[in-house]
């Protein structure tokens, strides 16, 4: 069971916004799909959800192409920013439709979340600020025990409290009910606990799909005099340099054979972010040193 995308392309406006991706999302699993702004995130997601369609190749959510069975989107929720409801539907009108729509929408789940962020739902949706809509968003997100969740910057407009509140509530649902959640953010440094998987684009194409894990395992920063480094560099996968104060910065990927270093220099492991910052920092042709 999964989520399969092969060959697709999606132009817009002339514009080649997603260039053949092939990308396959796995059952149960959480995926940070990151990249720089502009790089595709949403539209990917659209994609998924069948709310856009793509100008060549195709999606498959559990074998089946979405294009010629739309009965399998009943397993795929976006969560969206996009203003779907009408103008004048309230709270309980849209958990009643969700509930419709949805064969595993869970009702008791969703008035307990709505409670918990004091949530009227005889106010219209429309009217609330936004952080109250980000939250309203979530608490129908995380009621439906879909198999596959989309979740675009779910934390958007809120609070450091509340945002941590989101992610509690978003692996309490995948632990209720585990299912494939692919969380798009650039708040990369909130996330990586969370998720097993990343994905980043960068100009509409993939550039990693890993485990992050693995992805950061490998990376780290070397610091030291510039001779030292250089020497160190030798033979090694360099993703980026940086010059302060008579001494260089670089940034690396290593296996377990290539840690020996002299001991003049400083070796620290890189977390998710400060990898993805080195991973894309090549897009506007700034990488340094080389
Ligand atoms: N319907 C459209 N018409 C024209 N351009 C589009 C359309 N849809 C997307 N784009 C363009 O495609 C690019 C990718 O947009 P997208 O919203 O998918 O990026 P993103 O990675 O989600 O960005 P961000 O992180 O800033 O939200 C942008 O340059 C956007 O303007």
């Amino acid at each position: 069971m999964a989520i399969e995308i092969r060959g697709m392309s999606k132009t817009a406006d002339n514009l080649l916004v997603l260039n053949d991706i092939d990308l396959a999302f796995k059952e149960k699993t959480i995926y940070g799909l990151l990249g720089q702004n502009d790089s595709g995130k949403t539209t990917l997601m659209r994609l998924i959800a069948h709310l856009r369609f793509p100008t060549e190749g195709y999606i498959e959510v559990d074998e089946l192409d979405i294009e010629e069975h739309s009965d399998v989107l009943k397993n795929v929720y976006f969560q969206t920013h996009d203003n779907i409801y009408p103008k004048r539907a309230k709270l309980k009108q849209i958990v009643k439709w969700m509930g419709l729509f949805y064969p595993n929408f869970q009702m008791d789940i969703c008035s307990s979340l709505l409670e918990k962020y004091h949530l009227n739902e005889n106010e219209f949706f429309n009217k609330l600020p936004l952080k109250k809509k980000t939250l309203f968003r979530s608490c129908l997100a995380f009621s439906n025990d879909v198999d596959y969740l989309l979740l675009d910057e779910p934390a958007f407009s809120l609070d450091a409290y509340h945002r941590n509140a989101l992610y509690h509530d978003m692996l309490a649902s995948y632990e209720r009910y585990p299912k494939t959640i692919i969380l798009s953010t650039h708040a990369i440094d909130e996330i990586e606990e969370l998720i097993e998987r990343v994905v980043i684009l960068e100009d509409g194409q993939v550039l990693i799909d890993d485990e992050v894990e693995a992805l950061v395992n490998r990376a780290y920063s070397v610091k030291g005099d510039e001779r030292d480094v250089r020497e160190f560099l030798q033979q090694k996968t360099i993703l980026g340099q940086e010059y302060r104060k008579g001494k260089i910065k670089a940034y690396v990927q290593l296996d377990e054979t290539e840690m020996e270093l002299n001991e003049n220099l400083e070796l620290k492991p890189l977390n998710l972010q400060e990898l993805f910052i080195q991973l894309t920092r090549d897009v506007y042709g700034e990488r340094e040193g080389e």
